[in-house]
């Protein structure tokens, strides 16, 4: 049975660390580091990852705001929000949550966003700092990978490490990422037009599922002793919950627990990884604003 990679643990680690960071800046600084959150419309799950997103920078002594506006809100207001943060010398971090409605060109919206306050580092100049192996503010879910891999101890150097999934959110930026210098990963990113997945995602020391189908990765995908790493966070049906579905990922968690040597749940796994990262690169964005 594989070890359970407890992200919800780490996560509280990462933010208890975090907390005591924000607390020093605003001892030097007389201030706290400060995050606005952007959300357009109505979607249900955003509405709820920004409501975690906004108490977890509160615990951990960030200011932060959610700007929330409605779903016609259109794309030349919505660039007008974000000049109006960009130039705000007191925001240091500004997060649009994605997806945005399809009348809004989502490129357009991440490229507005001013790259020192780019706290998702989706912007394409944080793409190719990261992309570079230089520092930068480095998208959220990829560095929450990261680091629960390094603090649970799972050796990334010389691994092959095998992403399926090429998103611009996780999948690219993970495998920037997983070749830097220190991770030093070989890695294979596949997707739908991969020929023969399986037998790609069979030669992974380190498979990474972030290709959003519930229960996609079985245990015959998996080589035994394998870490496997679960991004995928899929509503499945079910009358006995009280919301009326549960939260599966893209991983057969059950079968493939017996063959890995550690795996990520869902819930519980990367999702809280992703939002202690984004305080740690609110507080890092802040630093680096009142460096310069
Ligand atoms: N601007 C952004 N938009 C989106 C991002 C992002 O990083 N930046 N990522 C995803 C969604 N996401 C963050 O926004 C996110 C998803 C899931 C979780 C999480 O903690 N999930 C929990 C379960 C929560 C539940 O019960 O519903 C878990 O996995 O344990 C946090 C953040 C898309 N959009």
């Amino acid at each position: 049975m594989a070890e359970i990679i407890d992200g919800t643990a780490v996560a509280a680690a990462v933010r208890a660390e975090v907390a005591q960071d924000a607390a020093a800046f605003q001892r030097e600084h007389g201030r706290r580091p400060a995050l606005r959150v952007v959300l357009v419309g109505e979607h249900a799950a955003s509405q709820s990852y920004v409501r975690a997103k906004a108490r977890a920078a509160g615990e951990a002594g960030i200011d932060a705001e959610t700007l929330a506006r409605p779903a016609d809100l259109s794309e030349r207001d919505l660039l007008a929000l974000i000049a109006r943060l960009n130039a705000d010398d007191g925001v240091d971090g500004i997060l649009v949550q994605l997806p945005l409605p399809d009348h809004v060109d989502e490129g357009a919206v991440i490229r507005a966003v001013d790259p020192a306050k780019d706290v998702d580092g989706f912007h394409p100049e944080n793409v190719g700092r990261l992309v570079l192996g230089e520092p930068t503010l480095e998208p959220c879910t990829p560095a929450g990978i990261v680091e629960l891999l390094r603090r649970t101890g799972v050796e990334t150097s010389g691994a092959h490490a095998v992403v399926l999934g090429r998103s611009n959110i996780v999948g690219k930026p993970l495998a920037s990422l997983l070749l830097r210098r220190g991770l030093d990963a070989t890695v294979t990113v596949c997707h739908s037009r991969t020929r023969d997945l399986p037998a790609l995602a069979r030669q992974a020391d380190v498979l990474v599922a972030a290709i959003g189908r519930a229960g996609f990765v079985t245990a015959d995908m998996v080589k035994p002793g394998a870490a496997v790493v679960d991004v995928g966070i899929n509503r499945v049906d079910d009358a006995s919950r009280e919301r009326g579905y549960r939260l599966v990922g893209d991983v057969d968690f059950d079968a493939v627990a017996d063959v890995a040597g550690a795996i990520t749940p869902v819930p519980g796994g990367v999702g809280p990884m992703t939002i202690a990262m984004l305080l740690a690169n609110t507080v890092e964005a802040a630093r680096r604003r009142a460096a310069v």
